[in-house]
């Protein structure tokens, strides 16, 4: 079908609940009642499908789904051909090497001649080479963090968050060897019917994520500190200014980023700004 897009995202994990509010922050209306791995959207000519995470990247460089969102560990880690349209600044980790916690750590020649235990071959495989180690991989699909204390490996190469996961484990982690977070990707070759929904898509996401990084901002200024204000909150193309009920003062709005906002807190109060209101953006065109 040529006026309907088929996205893959993963049925349930990680990156599940992000991908999914994405969605629906971004208007598109759709059922996902449990157990069910397929479902299309009743308001947006789009057609999810609920998969493994590892499938993802694989399903849309053969085209049995349009686009997915996925890690860029597990897309760099597949080295399948599909193009990457947007980070998603969700599921952000990074994967590690890490070794028992009581080992003396003399840098990367700790790990040549040893062995690793991963679920990422591809990915530790070329860090490896890319440093002239020489380790033997051991590949493991999942619970990597027991490998050291069960003999199966000297050393481990994971994904870490918080590394709560692995201090429970009896292990540190000694190096970042890959920074990942959520992606959107496509298939190379798609109609030009399915790029235009892929586009509208892309347009509504871009929204969303320009309304969560920035905020709108009211205050209160008198007016003979006017000057000052606009140039520390210029916003989107000038604030807007409305006099407040008071003689000699008015109302300041402006949009600006979170870091803006917090930068320039001081300078603001310093020039008598008072009652600031930060307020959330849900959806943002510029
Ligand atoms: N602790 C974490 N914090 C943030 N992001 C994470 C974390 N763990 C994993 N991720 C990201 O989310 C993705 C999915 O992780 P998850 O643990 O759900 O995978 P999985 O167990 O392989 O799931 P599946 O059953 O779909 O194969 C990872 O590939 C990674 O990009
Ligand atoms: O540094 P941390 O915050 O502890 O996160 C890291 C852990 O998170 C992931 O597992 P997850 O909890 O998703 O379970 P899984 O083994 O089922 O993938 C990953 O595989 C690590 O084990
Ligand atoms: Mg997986």
């Amino acid at each position: 079908m040529e006026n309907i897009i088929r996205i893959a995202v993963q049925k349930s994990g990680r990156l599940s609940e992000d991908s999914l509010s994405l969605i629906k922050e971004c208007g598109i209306k759709f059922y996902n009642g449990t157990g069910k791995l397929k479902s299309t959207s009743t308001n947006f000519p789009i057609e999810f499908l609920f998969l493994r995470d590892d499938d993802i990247p694989g399903y849309v460089a053969d085209g049995v789904a349009d686009l997915g969102i996925v890690g860029e560990n597990e897309l760099v880690e597949k080295n399948k051909e599909v193009n990457t349209l947007k980070k998603l600044g969700f599921s952000k980790c990074r994967l590690s090497l890490a070794i028992p916690k009581g080992q003396d750590y003399p840098g990367l020649s700790f790990f040549d001649g040893k062995s690793i235990a991963t679920s990422y071959p591809k990915i530790l495989g070329d860090f490896l080479k890319s440093k002239n180690l020489q380790a033997e991989i051991h590949e493991i699909s999942g619970s990597v963090e027991i490998a050291p204390s069960i003999g199966l490996a000297e050393a481990i190469c994971d994904i870490v968050s918080s590394g709560s996961t692995l201090m429970m484990n009896g292990l540190k982690e000694v190096e970042q060897i890959f920074k990942s977070e959520a992606v959107l990707i496509s298939n190379k070759n798609l109609s030009p019917e399915k790029l235009s929904i892929v586009d509208k898509l892309l347009f509504r996401m871009n929204a969303v994520q320009t309304g969560k990084s920035n905020k709108y901002v009211l205050l209160n200024a008198p007016n003979h500190s006017l000057d000052k204000i606009i140039s520390l909150i210029p916003g989107m193309r000038s604030p807007t200014i409305l006099p407040l009920a008071q003689e000699g003062w008015s109302s300041v709005h402006s949009v600006l980023s979170e870091e803006q906002f917090w930068e320039n807190i001081e300078g603001l109060r310093a020039a008598g700004a008072e009652g600031i209101l930060v307020v959330p953006i849900e959806k943002m065109v510029v």
